[in-house]
């Protein structure tokens, strides 16, 4: 299906009954002057004059968009204490790469905080792909404040072959355990590469020498949609298959509480529930708990 008649299509998603009170406050957000932002560790937007009822309102509303995953966001006195301390990834990260001048892709972007904090390096363009109504209504709330050029697009990283431009960088990050088909996604990263485009990932690894991976039955970690957790030589396997060359394992990290944990922005649970609570080794389901490994490879 051509990808513009896919954007009509989840044009309507918008529309859902869930999502269309959100998008109506959306468009009347109070207008605030003079706006200040510091892209640290939080998104931290300001203004020098911002009456207490405008603070209000913009508060119920942040309040509205829950669950927020992935942050931390401030905005005038409203502190969005996300469930994810996204800045403990990123930070992991930035030394790996620069995007001055780049055609920057986030797949599986979420609320776009990355790509608000990519913003520092300069790229030429940044684009985000999430399919998620959402997602997209805290992004476009954050960016009603920031005014950034960055392109917002409700598709998923199976589109990226269709799309019209390829990509210098590439990051996809906390998404290709959510796939059925790991290498076709590894392939689709790769078609929407440009020659010497570089590709960051992140995913759940297993320990281990042998090529194979972990299917869990119905969840892992709580977790419904995870369908494949490799080991590393399992990961270079796919990734060889989908054509990568100059595979480098920059990190692994543990997912520990102090990156992941329960705050009043999210509903329901959080890792310390998706944990056993005798063995913190092991998931809830008895496999082994959550470890990322950080890779970057070359088109
Ligand atoms: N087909 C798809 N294509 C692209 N994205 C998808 C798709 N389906 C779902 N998603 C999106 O992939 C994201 C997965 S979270 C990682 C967020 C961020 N990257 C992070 O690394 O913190 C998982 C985690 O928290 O690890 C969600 O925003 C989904 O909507």
């Amino acid at each position: 299906m051509p990808l513009n008649k896919i954007r009509q299509e989840r044009l309507a998603w918008l529309e859902w009954k869930d999502i269309a009170p959100m998008r109506e406050a959306l468009a009347s957000l109070p207008k605030i002057e003079n706006i200040t932002t510091t892209l640290g560790n939080s998104i931290h937007i300001d203004a020098l004059h911002v009456n207490d009822s405008d603070k209000e309102i913009i508060k119920e509303y942040t309040l509205a968009l829950r669950p927020w995953r992935k942050g931390p966001f401030e905005l005038f006195n409203t502190f969005i204490d996300t469930e994810w301390q996204s800045f403990i990834k990123y930070n992991l990260l930035e030394p790996y790469f620069n995007l001055e001048g780049k055609i920057v892709g986030d797949i599986g972007c979420n609320n776009g905080y990355y790509l608000f904090r990519m913003l520092s390096h300069k790229p030429k363009k940044l684009v985000g792909f999430d399919p998620s109504a959402l997602y997209k209504t805290q992004f476009d709330f954050i960016n009603h404040f920031l005014k950034s050029d960055i392109v917002y697009e409700m598709l998923g990283v199976e589109h990226l072959p269709l799309y019209e431009h390829k990509f210098d960088t590439l990051f996809c990050l906390g998404v290709l355990y959510h796939r059925s088909d790991p290498i076709q996604t590894l392939k689709a990263l790769y078609q929407g590469l440009n020659p010497d485009g570089e590709l960051i990932l992140d995913t759940f690894m297993v320990d281990g020498d042998t090529p194979v991976a972990l299917c869990p039955s119905k969840t892992y970690s709580k977790i419904p949609n995870v369908y494949f957790v490799p080991t590393i030589p399992a990961l270079t396997n796919w990734l060889e298959r989908a054509k990568f060359k100059d595979i480098e394992v920059l990190e692994i990290k543990k997912t520990d509480a102090s990156e992941q944990r329960k705050t009043e922005w999210i509903y329901g649970e959080s890792l310390e529930h998706f944990l056993d609570p005798l063995h913190p080794d092991l998931t809830i389901e008895g496999y082994p708990a959550p470890q990322r490994v950080y890779i970057k490879a070359k088109r």
